[in-house]
């Protein structure tokens, strides 16, 4: 029984050391594949190599919650990868203007934003923009330079379709654009009253924008007899775009020539009114310009049914529109400037400016 015993126990070592041996190749294989494993996806694809991976980028998502689509347009803001530019500053800007209304809407001056960082944000988002131009009358002697100097200035490099409102059509100079540029003529009567010519815009405004709301994003609506001197483009664009007047920007509000009487719809009471805005230039949204071209054109033509004509016609409901309706977005008085003042240091550049004119020239009534 020992023999026997001592014989199963030899029988067992070699049992043990074969598998032993089994376990030691097998341990050494998977070392060997771990090994593999490391060198493939560690050491040769790690970045150590001068690969950079490409980071993923989710397509803007369809809008979530009530808000329209209008938000990821106007919200969602794409640069373009390895974009080189100026760093901007936290702690450094402008201090010799105000930059933020106190409803935080911001105010475009020179020197507060990067043209080429906008243009490429806006230039992703393929829009077209369209402006409206009046010319009726005598005003049609303006329009020559107004074209050719919005041609260099206003949105270079941008799809612009410029309205022209004339009761001239034949008279409309022809003025050499780039591509995606062109001026489309509207015919509209003519008119012996220079007030009512001044403020028939809103209603037309109004018209223009239910017929080419498929095909174009941002409209700005501009006075003929002024001209470009110096970039307009992307930093305007918002949602309601107001422009501050030239002639009371430092004035206390009780000197703006908001119109007074409460027997009209554009009255804004004493104490009352953030800011004093030009009826020569205002944009935005098609949809924002066009809830504030009716409204002005309702409380005129109101006003006009009881025997009353605000003090600056259109641009004083445009002014009460403006106090309620805040402007999501100002542009400094550098974007409508007038030829005959003198510019103030604050105004670094100007870039749209009303030309001197001879009243009693140009218009059909006094
Ligand atoms: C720089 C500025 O903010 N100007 C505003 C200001 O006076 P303005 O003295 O600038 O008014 P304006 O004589 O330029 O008239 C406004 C615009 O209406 C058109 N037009 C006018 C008369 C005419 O016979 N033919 C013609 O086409 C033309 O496009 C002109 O630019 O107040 C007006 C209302 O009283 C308007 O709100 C203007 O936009
Ligand atoms: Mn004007």
């Amino acid at each position: 029984a020992r023999g026997h015993g001592c014989e199963s126990r030899s029988t067992t070592n070699q049992n043990q050391t074969e598998r032993m041996s089994t376990i030691r190749t097998l341990i050494g294989s998977v070392l060997l594949l771990l090994g593999i494993l490391y060198v493939y996806f560690y050491a040769w694809r790690s970045p150590r190599s001068s690969k950079h991976p490409e980071p993923v980028q989710y397509p803007v998502a369809p809008p979530v919650g009530r808000l329209s689509a209008a938000v990821n347009h106007v919200f969602h803001l794409v640069a373009p990868d390895h974009l080189k530019y100026k760093q901007p500053s936290i702690v450094n800007g402008r201090t010799d203007v105000v930059t933020l209304t106190p409803w935080l809407a911001p105010v475009v001056w020179d020197g507060t934003f990067n043209p080429v960082l906008l243009d490429s944000i806006y230039q992703s988002k393929n829009i077209t923009v369209a402006a409206t131009v009046f010319a009726v009358g005598k005003y049609i002697r303006f329009l020559k330079k107004f074209l050719e100097t919005a041609e260099p200035y206003f949105f270079v490099g941008f799809r612009v379709n410029i309205y022209v409102f004339t009761d001239h059509p034949k008279d409309v100079p022809r003025v050499q654009m780039a591509g995606g540029r062109k001026v489309v003529v509207r015919s509209v009567p003519s008119s012996n009253r220079w007030q009512e010519i001044s403020a028939r815009r809103m209603e037309l405004i109004q018209n223009l924008i239910e017929e080419v709301h498929d095909s174009v994003d941002y409209i700005f609506c501009l006075d003929v007899d002024s001209e470009f001197h110096g970039r307009w483009g992307s930093e305007s664009l918002g949602g309601l775009v107001a422009v501050i007047h030239p002639g009371y920007y430092r004035d206390d509000r009780g000197r703006f020539p908001y119109e007074r009487r409460p027997e009209s719809r554009a009255y804004v009471a004493d104490g009352e009114g953030d800011f004093y805005y030009c009826g020569g230039a205002f944009g935005g949204l098609l949809q924002e310009v066009s809830l504030l071209a009716k409204t002005c054109d309702l409380n005129f033509k109101a006003d006009a049914k009881e025997g009353i004509e605000a003090a600056w016609q259109e641009e004083s409901h445009l002014n009460r529109y403006m106090w309620i309706n805040k402007p999501s977005k100002i542009l400094s008085p550098e974007y409508l400037w007038q030829d005959f003042k003198p510019r103030n240091p604050e105004v670094r550049i100007v870039r749209f400016s009303g030309v001197v004119k001879n009243y009693a020239d140009i218009r059909p009534n006094v």
